[in-house]
């Protein structure tokens, strides 16, 4: 288990919201928190409140725009400054927006190229191979990065998010942890009861209550986070839902290509007739029809198998 104690970390946008639940967490296993926002009144509010719980030298907030990449450095070389080390231990790219009001292009700027500019300076900083002394990065993405849902505020915010989770995905590597030292991790909140759901209406909040039975409170996605962090392994992508313990959720894309694409070849060779929608086989879409005959077969040389080996 990653034991955080002593450890310097750095979470964007954590003036409010999951962030300053992940601070405070963070804190209470005895590790620095370098807090960074573009919101500076509540970044204060937030650091004086942690100050007060953990101590000054522990606790330090900083003005930072995750989408201009000076800006993020500028805060990395501050941390460092204000804890008095080389070297930072953990980001956690946690600053997001739904988008909306912002439009696509500033949503994509900062739920994508804030990631992206995180991750690529703490690669970078933390890297082995280049005298650095490795390190963990936490990308908070959202379910909406893990499949496509309708919610209220617009594609921008599932495009960004899914963008997230194949990056995280392609960087998580073992080749990356055995070459840098670096683990980098997923977290794919359901919906939260947190100030970015400011924005919605109340129709627009029962909708999505409805559809994913119910709203997490912070301290759930707070406790997921720290299991994560301690003791996910890179590249690994977890989900938090209302009513259940997190879990990981495998990379099955490329599992389902090869699947439906046997499905298209073997589709070459079954007479059309079979798909006619006079035949009774009119709702029945053929790529349905051929995963359960896959289904089928596959069961029965399971079964055979078992015949011939007890
Ligand atoms: N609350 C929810 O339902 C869910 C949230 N998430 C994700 O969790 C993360 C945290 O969101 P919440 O705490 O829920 O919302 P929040 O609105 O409380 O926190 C987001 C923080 O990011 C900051 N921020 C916005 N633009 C920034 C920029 N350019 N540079 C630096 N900071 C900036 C905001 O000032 C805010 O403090 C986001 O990435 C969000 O997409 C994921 C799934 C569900
Ligand atoms: C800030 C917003 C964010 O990051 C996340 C939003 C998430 C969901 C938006 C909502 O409108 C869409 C949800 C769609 C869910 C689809 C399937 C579920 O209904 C499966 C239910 C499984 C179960 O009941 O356990």
């Amino acid at each position: 288990m990653f034991n955080l104690s002593g450890k310097t970390v750095l979470i964007t946008g954590s003036a409010g919201g999951l962030g300053k639940e992940f601070a405070q967490r963070i804190l209470q296993q005895g590790a620095k928190v370098c807090l960074t926002d573009i919101k500076t009144e509540l970044g204060q509010a937030t650091e004086k409140e942690f100050v007060k719980a953990f101590g000054a030298d522990r606790v330090h907030f900083e003005v930072c725009n995750v989408t201009n990449a000076d800006d993020v450095l500028k805060v990395w070389q501050n941390a460092c400054q204000k804890f008095e080390v080389d070297h930072l231990d953990v980001l956690v790219n946690n600053a997001g927006v739904m988008g909306e009001k912002e439009g696509w292009k500033l949503c994509l700027d900062i739920n994508l190229r804030g990631v992206l500019n995180g991750c690529t300076l703490a690669m970078e900083k933390m890297s082995r191979a280049n005298g650095g002394r490795g390190g963990v990065i936490v990308n908070v993405a959202s379910i909406l990065g893990l499949f496509n849902a309708q919610q209220p505020k617009g594609w921008a915010y599932n495009t960004s998010k899914s963008a997230v989770v194949t990056y995280s995905r392609c960087v998580g590597t073992a080749e990356t942890e055995a070459q840098d030292g670096i683990r980098i991790l997923t977290l794919c909140p359901s919906v939260t009861q947190t100030p970015i759901l400011d924005g919605c209406t109340q129709a627009e909040l029962a909708e999505m209550k409805k559809n994913v039975g119910g709203f997490l409170q912070a301290d759930q996605v707070g406790k997921a986070f720290m299991t994560l962090l301690q003791t996910g392994q890179t590249g690994s992508v977890m989900s938090v839902w209302k009513d259940c313990p997190p879990y990981y959720i495998p990379d099955t894309g490329m599992g389902l290509f090869i699947l439906y694409t046997t499905c298209a070849m073997v589709m070459r060779f079954v007479p059309k007739s079979v798909f006619d929608p006079t035949n009774g086989l009119k709702f029945f879409p053929h790529m349905t029809f051929i995963l359960v005959a896959m289904l089928v077969v596959w069961i029965l040389v399971a079964k055979f198998s078992m015949w011939l080996l007890f």
